[in-house]
């Protein structure tokens, strides 16, 4: 009988020597699936518990911190300071800034009581908040460059006229700034102006911002693509003609461009596309502000403000003789160059979320973007500028399937690992574009920072300043 007892004692012993063993599993288990960092110490301070987030936000070892006295750590500048002593000291839960290895942590200390009231274990939760503090500054100058994008256009709407036109301009980029800033300035003097930039990057609208906010803006606006005209017409729909200059002439003649625009601005567009010989009269014009229509025997004064544009080079074509060079200085007195969408990341975001409104509300829809959309926006070179985003968001919004347009939507092109233009490029630019397509695919991956940074082998702080300067916002 007492043999049979002292079986079922043991077996109930170990049954339950079983169970805590299980349960110490489970609850070591939770504490390290755990995605904030959890330390816990001793009544003396001394480090008993840590998890695997502790190590991997600070770069701790449990080496060094179990066993150890929190004082200690202090002393040795491994923790700035510690939650733990402050716990112990004033009895209660404290939540402090502590920075760790160089890793700026939140951390709140919970004071675990016995029953007689005395502390015997503090608990630590941490969590990384540089990624926090790096949004918070990224935010905060994304508000500051807003205000100060939302003034500028203010001030570019503040003509009746403008407003209907310039609705819509998205700018938020330091680089666009400085254009708008530029085109401002100008827009209150005569001068001349050369819009340079790619095809598809806004000239045309910053023609119309310059015309809208000048004194000219309530005189006459001629908009005129110089390689939409057939090279014989285009002559003389700029300079007009005389009744019975050429077969088929109106009877009555007709005034040019030049006349037209009078008191106002003419918008040459694709001035790279001029035929010579018309440059040699386009030049004239320029120096007299006098035309003569075709068939005509006098000269008729204009006063007409000169905006030209062109998406080719037009110092190259000068060296390669198919741009008159005296032409090229009178047209070019203030240069405006346009940088291509993706000299100007900055303003993917909002110029893509302004179409997928604009197009939403065009066909009557609700669809939105998965955010690796925009990833994938930014990572992508955009060869036709904002024309080629502005067509293709409203394809994807006409033809996605599902309300959420998601990356399997894209193009092909708009794969990261896509080859784009190499030879075009300087190395410096091919290793920037490698160097961020890196980061977004391990940003997309990993999520932090810090995980990003060691998948990358390079430090969190090297990251962050690599993200800060290619612009990289995820
Ligand atoms: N900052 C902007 N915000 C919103 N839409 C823009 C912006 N810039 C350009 N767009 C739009 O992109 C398209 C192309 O712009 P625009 O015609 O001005 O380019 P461009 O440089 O004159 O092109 P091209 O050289 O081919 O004539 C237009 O539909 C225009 O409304």
């Amino acid at each position: 009988m007492g043999n049979s007892e002292s079986i079922f004692l043991r077996s109930v012993n170990q049954k339950s020597l079983e169970e805590t063993r299980q349960l110490n599993k489970i609850l070591r288990l939770i504490i390290d699936s755990s995605y904030d960092a959890i330390f816990v110490a001793d009544e003396n301070a001394v480090g008993i518990i840590m998890n695997e987030a502790y190590t991997r936000i600070t770069g701790v070892t449990p080496e060094e911190l179990i066993g150890k006295n929190m004082q200690e750590l202090v002393d040795q500048g491994i923790i700035s300071e510690s939650v733990t002593l402050k716990v112990l000291k004033e009895k209660r839960l404290v939540t402090i800034v502590q920075n760790v290895k160089g890793t700026e942590l939140l951390v709140t200390g919970s004071p675990i009581y016995d029953e007689n009231g005395k502390i015997t274990h503090v608990v630590s939760n941490l969590r990384d908040i540089s990624d926090l503090n790096r949004l918070k500054s990224e935010l905060y100058e994304t508000k500051v460059l807003t205000k100060k994008y939302l003034d500028e256009i203010e001030d570019f709407k503040q003509k009746e006229g403008a407003r209907l036109l310039l609705d819509g301009v998205i700018a938020q980029s330091k680089e666009m700034m400085q254009v708008l800033h530029l085109a401002k300035k100008v827009s209150q003097v005569d001068s001349t102006v050369l819009l340079q930039g790619e095809s598809g990057v806004g000239k045309e609208i910053f023609a119309n911002m310059i015309h809208l906010n000048s004194k000219r803006s309530d005189k006459p606006y001629i908009k005129v693509n110089c390689a939409a005209i057939p090279e014989k017409l285009l002559e003389s729909e700029l300079f007009g003609y005389e009744k019975g200059a050429f077969t088929g002439a109106d009877r009555q003649g007709k005034p040019g461009y030049f006349e037209q625009a009078e008191g106002g601005t003419l918008f040459l567009d694709e001035i790279g596309e001029m035929p010579l010989d018309l440059q040699v009269k386009l030049l004239r014009v320029l120096q007299e502000y006098e035309v003569m229509r075709i068939g005509g025997t006098k000269t008729i004064k204009v006063n007409v403000r000169i905006i030209s544009a062109s998406n080719r080079n037009l110092e190259e074509l000068v060296e390669k003789g198919e741009f008159r060079k005296d032409l090229f200085y009178r047209l070019n007195i203030v240069p405006i160059k346009i940088p291509p969408l993706r000299e100007r990341k900055a303003d993917i975001p909002p110029l893509a979320f302004y179409f997928l409104n604009k197009t939403n509300e065009k066909y009557d829809m609700n669809k939105h973007f998965h955010i690796d959309v925009i990833h994938r926006f930014e990572a992508y070179e955009w060869p036709g500028n904002i024309r080629e985003m502005e067509n293709l968001i409203e394809r994807l919004v006409v033809t996605s399937d599902s309300e959420e347009i998601t990356v399997n939507d894209l193009p092909g092109i708009f794969n990261l690992h896509s080859e784009n233009r190499i030879k075009e490029k300087t190395l410096k630019e091919l290793i920037e574009e490698v160097e961020r397509k890196a980061i977004i695919e391990a940003m997309l991956e990993h999520k932090t920072t810090r995980k990003a940074a060691a998948k990358l082998g390079i430090s969190q702080s090297t990251l962050v300043k690599k993200m800060q300067r290619l612009k990289i916002i995820i």
